[in-house]
């Protein structure tokens, strides 16, 4: 995920006794004193809090009629699609066949790891982007120099799957819903390629998803004394294609939209769909990577999980030629392997605007 930081007010990182030992939100939260939180926390401008509800129904798009075998109801959707793709880069998604029962496990899954004790948990504490599980905290003073009010657990599960092997039965029930949202993201990424007016499996093609990878996101953001003053994660974009993100319906999740901040209130079983840097390249800008944030709140402990649906770590990602007209429309990315464009994340500056080409 690509951090940004307008808007970033940054302040020093004082010595304060809540955070200097190893800890964590969670941690934080259950110590019994904690009422107030240290200054160190990320914020923003409080002209950039101002979100709203939306006076518009956030698109919706249903699944089933995207594996309908009625050629007209599949148009229309692609038409949908389309539409949302480049007015939102943020949809619903319904009637997904993925069961009920298992976003729950999953989610419950998510849950029992962050209860795991600290020290079970710091096993998988690492810094290095290319480990395959890794334990963070929006808390931990000797990587961070100002503070988010969340701790994560970010797992690769795809070419290979990685997994914590505890809690019990954790691995097991995610490798499955995993699994389940690979097939959502790729029937998705066939109907985007025709949205785009390329052949169905273009994308599956060219993005090589048969070996895709596929990044596992876990997010807790507890209750928070003061969540003006703090942000779960800031503003950002995801890197990969599509990113199919579900909640323990708390609600916290905002996108932006023609330049304001919208508050995402999630259908029940929907999967929240954004698009990202790779769709942006990959479309010559035609669909943008969407901006997004999670605010917290004091009342309950939000979970959400983001799969990053990607292409395979070695494709050579450009935007499409059919996409690109030497005069109308050149080419405003250049090429780059997903895998080294993953680097650029942590520099502070959006990872698009490594690979942008000024066009002339
Ligand atoms: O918690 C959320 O709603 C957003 C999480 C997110 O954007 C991410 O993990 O990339
Ligand atoms: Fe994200």
């Amino acid at each position: 995920m690509a951090a940004a930081t307008q808007g970033l007010v940054q302040t020093s990182l004082e010595t304060n006794t809540q955070v200097t030992k190893r800890t964590t939100v969670k941690e934080l939260v259950e110590s019994p004193a904690l009422t107030s939180i240290s200054s160190n926390y990320y914020t923003i401008n409080s002209n950039e809090w101002d979100a709203s509800d939306p006076d518009e129904t956030l698109p919706i798009i249903d699944f089933s009629l995207l594996t309908s075998r009625d050629p007209n109801q599949r148009s229309k959707v692609i038409q949908d699609l389309n539409k949302v793709c480049q007015d939102w880069g943020f949809f619903m998604l319904v009637n997904h066949g993925v069961p009920e029962s298992l976003m729950k496990a999953v989610l419950d899954g998510s849950k029992e790891f962050f209860n795991l004790p600290m020290e079970e948990k710091m096993e998988f504490a690492e810094k290095d982007l290319w480990k395959p599980i890794k334990f963070g905290t929006g808390v931990d003073i000797k990587v961070e120099n100002f503070f988010f009010w969340r701790d994560f657990l970010k797992v690769f599960v795809h070419p290979q799957f990685h997994f914590p092997n505890k809690p019990k039965g954790f691995s097991e029930v995610s490798g499955e819903y995993c699994k389940r949202t690979r097939e959502v993201a790729r029937e998705l990424l066939q109907g985007i390629s025709e949205a785009l007016g390329l052949e169905e499996n273009y994308i599956e093609k060219a993005m090589d998803l048969e070996s895709g990878f596929q990044l596992f996101a876990a997010n807790l953001y507890p209750q928070c004394p003061q969540p003006e003053l703090a942000m779960g994660i800031p503003a950002h974009t995801d890197h990969g294609l599509l990113t199919l993100l579900i909640e323990n319906d708390i609600g916290g999740l905002q996108i932006q939209h023609n330049g304001k901040w919208f508050n995402v209130n999630p259908l029940p079983n929907s999967f929240l769909i954004n698009t990202g840097d790779h769709l942006q390249v990959l479309s010559n800008g035609k669909y943008k990577s969407i901006r997004h944030r999670a605010i917290v709140n004091n009342k309950a402990t939000r979970i959400s999980l983001a799969v990053v649906h990607g292409p395979s770590l070695d494709t050579v990602v450009s935007p499409a030629p059919e996409l690109v007209e030497s005069e109308s429309s050149p080419a405003t990315y250049m090429p780059m392997k997903y895998k080294d464009y993953l680097n650029f994340q942590h520099d502070g500056k959006p990872c698009l605007d490594h690979i942008q080409l000024t066009v002339t």
